[in-house]
């Protein structure tokens, strides 16, 4: 059995597997260790599953809005028939990512890797070295240090549900609370989302967050409870009984803590490799190094400013796969990064900001526009549609776009293009599209 390899990667995700097959490509002698389910996050219990619950949303949101314009008659999310379709795509998930590596000559280990010193790796009874290392470790649901905290459930019990309970209590309003509560909602279940202050999505401009919040509680009856700090939860016979600040009670059924990730880098023994870490992740230069200059770290588990999504993630693992394979020097240089959540309507942003804008008001041009009159908008008859596109004040070229609707995952995506490869308005308009369309729109943005 091989016990030196040229890279080791600890974590098989989205990040680790990017890195592993160019170094393998190059001809590498590499190892992959996880511990958990193959492929990591995403795909086992992150973005895709969340996806394909999503699709029920998706579906019932436009039946609901085309009711008495044509349609009638609302279909029932069915939870258990909807679950058993998520698992088909699931259930093979870790198989299929470990067949993947075996086939290109990646070798495998099961168990969870800790560093005994800066070149040893031990994985449950055998020492690997190596002549670098890849940290792909990824994060996992932090849980509130509170009286109760056993009850306490994460997105990854959701993601699992057998059944949809009556009433579900999500802690925090970020990402995940907001995309779950909405397909919880969507499926029947009574929503609360309580939040200890008044912001939800704090990444997204407040006025586009706000109007969310508004139509996520006429639309699904979502109930938002803000500047609540939940301090203790009992099980009762009649369920879970919470009690916060401010007086706050409550009775549920289910309490999914949505209050943010932490790193995975407690098991790892990284103080025996001299690799710092703080309380985001490991720290890293932009070669993506540590601290120890044979140990690299990729992924949601770096601390970093960028945002911790899957794309990001394949993109720094890609990045190094060259840069240990000497195909490049360069430090890692970001692409535009677009950000979404999947809520009814959804809500994406990308390029510079709509606050860094609006404070500079010298260099940008920012333009909202109410679109939900526009036949892209009103043909499907969305209840609310804006966009808000920000432009550079000397060049006119777009710099950033907040879109909050049902297309905001396409419409993104054309803007990071127009933005990244500097697209001129005029070009835009010379341009045939398909119509109607979203794209066809494009040029009266701007
Ligand atoms: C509910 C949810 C929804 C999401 N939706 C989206 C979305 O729509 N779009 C998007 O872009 N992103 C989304 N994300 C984020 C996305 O899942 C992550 O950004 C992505 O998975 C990060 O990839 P990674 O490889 O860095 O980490 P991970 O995918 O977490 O992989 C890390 C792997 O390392 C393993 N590991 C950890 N410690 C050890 C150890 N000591 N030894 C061996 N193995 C170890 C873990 O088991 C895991 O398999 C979502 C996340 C969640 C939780
Ligand atoms: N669509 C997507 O791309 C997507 C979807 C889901 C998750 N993700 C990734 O997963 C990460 C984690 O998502 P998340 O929603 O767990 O984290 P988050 O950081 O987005 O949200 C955490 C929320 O919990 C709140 N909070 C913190 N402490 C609290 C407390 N004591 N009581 C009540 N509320 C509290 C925060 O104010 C915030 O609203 C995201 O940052 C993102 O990188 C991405």
């Amino acid at each position: 059995m091989m016990t030196h390899y040229d890279t080791i990667v600890i974590g098989g995700g989205p990040a680790g597997l990017a890195a592993a097959y160019p170094l393998k490509a190059a001809g590498q002698t590499v190892l992959v260790v996880e511990n958990d389910l193959w492929g990591g996050t995403c795909p086992n219990r992150g973005c895709d599953p969340k996806k394909m619950l999503y699709t029920s949303v998706a579906a019932q949101d436009l039946t609901q809005q085309m009711q008495q314009h044509g349609l009638t008659g609302l279909p029932q999310v069915d939870w258990p028939a909807l679950m058993a379709f998520k698992n088909t795509y699931t259930d093979k998930v870790p198989n299929n990512t470990l067949a993947g590596l075996k086939a290109t000559g990646i070798d495998t280990a099961a168990g969870t890797a800790q560093f005994q010193d800066e070149r040893t790796l031990t994985v449950g009874t055998t020492d690997y070295t190596a002549d670098q290392f890849v940290i792909a470790t990824g994060q996992q649901p932090a849980l509130l240090p509170m009286k109760g905290q056993q009850y306490l459930k994460t997105s990854n019990d959701f993601l699992d549900l057998k059944t949809l309970p009556k009433r579900i209590t999500f802690i925090g309003a970020g990402y995940i609370a907001i995309e779950l509560a909405n397909i919880a909602a969507t499926a029947g279940a009574q929503v609360h989302i309580v939040q200890h202050n008044d912001r939800l999505l704090r990444q997204f401009p407040q006025t586009y967050t706000q109007k969310l919040a508004e139509l996520l509680t006429q639309q699904k009856q979502i109930q938002f409870d803000y500047n609540v700090e939940i301090e203790t939860i009992t099980s009762e016979a009649d369920g879970y009984h919470l009690q916060g600040t401010n007086g706050y009670q409550a009775t549920t059924d289910l309490v999914i803590d949505a209050t943010g990730r932490t790193p995975n880098v407690t098991a790892l023994q990284l103080g025996n490799a001299g690799v710092t870490t703080d309380r985001h992740g490991v720290v890293v230069n932009d070669h993506l190094q540590s601290s120890n200059s044979r140990v690299y770290a990729v992924g949601d588990v770096v601390s970093k400013s960028q945002p911790k999504l899957t794309p990001v993630a394949s993109f720094e693992g890609g990045y190094l796969g060259q840069l240990l394979t000497g195909q490049t020097t360069a430090t890692i240089a970001y692409p535009t990064i677009p950000t979404i959540v999947y809520a009814s309507p959804k809500l994406a942003m990308a390029g510079v900001s709509l606050e860094t804008a609006q404070q500079n008001p010298a260099h940008y041009q920012v333009t909202t526009q109410d679109v939900t009159s526009w036949f892209t908008y009103m043909r499907i008859r969305e209840p609310y549609a804006q966009v808000s596109t920000i432009t550079d004040q000397q060049t006119g070229l777009l710099v950033g776009a907040v879109v909050l609707s049902e297309s905001a995952d396409r419409l993104i995506n054309d803007f990071v293009v127009m933005i990244d490869q500097k697209t001129p308005a005029a070009q835009i308009s010379k341009r045939i599209m398909t119509y109607p369309t979203v794209e066809s729109d494009l040029s009266y943005f701007y």
